[in-house]
């Protein structure tokens, strides 16, 4: 479990090179001012911005496969979390990033062109309005509640999508609330970054575009 700032720093360091940390050195610096203008994160997270926010993002890593190839959706990224993360990471995987608000997508597409993130792009609209097209990865925090989630992405998810739902505490209460077919198709992670909090994990048989 990570406990403190220099732990949850040395935690992404040792899954991203060099280049990577630059990026997530500058994109914390930005989020900084950023919050100043727009509410992007709560304001007393910034103290512990590494924990709460940067290897919160970054431990989804350590569930996608190496093989995974595809594009990795991200569902009401906000701030960038976790989809700039994982973007500024593996700048090489095809990330977008989906989000509504008008000051979010400016800044998300800001932050795409600083960090010269050339296969991350924002979906500027509601994740009702976006096309479909087949992800090799679901990821969506502080998003909705999971049966809410799953009903309006699921026209994304292949029976080989990995969805990754960091759910807080919630994870096993809202796991336990799904119908039961859909609840044996998912899993709780513990996470790296809280004690009492899960990430849902699973793959929902489906088809794109269905
Ligand atoms: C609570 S914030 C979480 C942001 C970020 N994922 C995080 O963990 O900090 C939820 C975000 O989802 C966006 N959002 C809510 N409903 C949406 C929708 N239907 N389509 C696209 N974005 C949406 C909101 O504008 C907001 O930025």
């Amino acid at each position: 479990m990570i406990t403190g700032e220099s732990e949850a720093r040395d935690f992404v360091s040792a899954r991203c090179d060099r280049a990577a940390m630059e990026r997530i050195e500058r994109f914390i610096q930005f989020l900084r001012e950023e919050n100043a203008r727009q509410n992007l994160v709560a304001h007393s997270t910034l103290e512990t911005v590494w924990q709460r926010h940067i290897a919160d993002s970054a431990q989804l890593l350590d569930c996608v496969p190496r093989e995974t190839d595809g594009v990795w959706l991200d569902l009401g990224s906000g701030a960038g979390l976790p989809g700039l993360v994982v973007a500024a990471m593996r700048p090489d995987w095809p990330v977008v990033l989906v989000e509504s608000r008008k000051k979010r997508i400016e800044w998300l597409d800001r932050m795409i062109a600083t960090l010269s993130l050339d296969h991350c792009r924002v979906e500027g609209d509601r994740l009702e309005s976006v096309e479909t097209f087949p992800a090799a990865v679901i990821s969506a925090r502080a998003f909705a509640p999971l049966e809410r989630i799953i009903r309006l992405s699921s026209r994304f998810s292949t029976g080989d999508t990995l969805w990754l739902l960091p759910k807080g505490q919630s994870a096993a209460q809202e796991l336990q609330d799904l119908p039961k077919r859909q609840r044996a198709l998912f899993h709780v992670e513990q996470s790296q970054t809280d004690p009492r909090s899960g990430i849902i994990v699973g793959h929902l048989a489906g088809k794109a575009g269905s």
